[in-house]
């Protein structure tokens, strides 16, 4: 197992938002983590990230106990998430979001900056070059003098995708990824994540949209009320009665059809 999450909890004041859970997440698989709103999910890969501390439990990567690491040493051990595309800078250039994003993940300080050193050159270099190679990953290098204000929401997402894979990840956390696209460009964000895989990438995702996530996904992860209810292959997911209940069925929003 490339991660492994055990008896993971955590707290808001009196509020538990994740509680108790384990799973684990394979290497070169597409894992998904499903759930009603406020089922926990975002905590989840918050904690995996380092951007929470747990209250109790133990996150394991690679055989390494990373539970109370901060979110930039997680990072450089090679976790890489999205955020919302509401976090990128609209005025700023698509590259220079990228840029950007990478140098908050390198090395060089304020005292490098300020005296221009040879490492800090060679940095520089290096994002460039980092940026443009992610970009053309995920498709949208014609697009890196443009500003992010300029671009469609799904261009928007696939920035948001390259953001995360600059820093040359192992596991990518994608948080809702196709999240207000239309179904076509579902499929083009769908295709790109199983690109990701065949590129050695292990892959993470929330999604609420359950056909993709059907499709898509080796293992689903299922929370609700901040405990994992299910976890099991998409077919086993389906067909659980608990899943049913809580999450696909009985004409819910939550889990929307497409
Ligand atoms: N920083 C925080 N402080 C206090 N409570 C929080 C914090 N973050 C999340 N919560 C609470 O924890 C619970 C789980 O929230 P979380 O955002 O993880 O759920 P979610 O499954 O991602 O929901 P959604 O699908 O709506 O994004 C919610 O009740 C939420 O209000």
């Amino acid at each position: 197992m490339l991660l492994t999450i055990d008896q993971l909890t955590k707290s808001f004041g009196g509020l538990t938002a994740v509680q108790n859970v384990s799973a684990s997440i394979e290497r070169g698989k597409i894992t998904a983590v499903i759930g009603p709103n406020g089922a926990g999910k975002s905590t989840f890969f918050n904690l995996i990230s380092g951007f929470h501390l747990p209250t109790t439990g133990r996150i394991i990567f690679k055989g390494q106990d990373i539970s109370k690491l901060k979110a930039e040493n997680v990072a450089r051990l090679g976790i890489g998430r999205t955020f919302q595309t509401t976090h990128l800078f609209e005025q700023a250039t698509v590259l220079e979001n990228v840029i950007v994003g990478h140098r908050l993940r390198t090395k060089s300080g304020l005292i490098d900056a300020l005296f221009r050193t040879k490492r800090e050159r060679l940095e520089e270099k290096m994002c460039l070059d980092k940026a443009e190679e992610v970009l053309d990953f995920v498709g949208v290098s014609s697009l890196a003098y443009a500003p992010i204000s300029s671009i469609t929401q799904e261009q928007q997402k696939r920035v948001a995708f390259a953001l995360a894979l600059a820093t040359d990840p192992e596991l990518v956390l994608l948080d809702e990824p196709a999240a207000g696209v239309n179904p076509d460009e579902t499929e083009g964000l769908a295709d790109l994540m199983k690109k990701m895989v065949n590129h050695g990438k292990t892959v993470c995702l929330i999604e609420h949209k359950m056909p993709m996530v059907m499709s898509l996904a080796d293992h689903i992860i299922v929370l609700n009320h901040g405990q994992k209810i299910a976890d099991g292959s998409p077919k086993e997911i389906r067909e659980n009665e608990s899943v049913i209940n809580a999450y696909l069925g009985g004409g819910t929003d939550n889990a929307s059809a497409s």
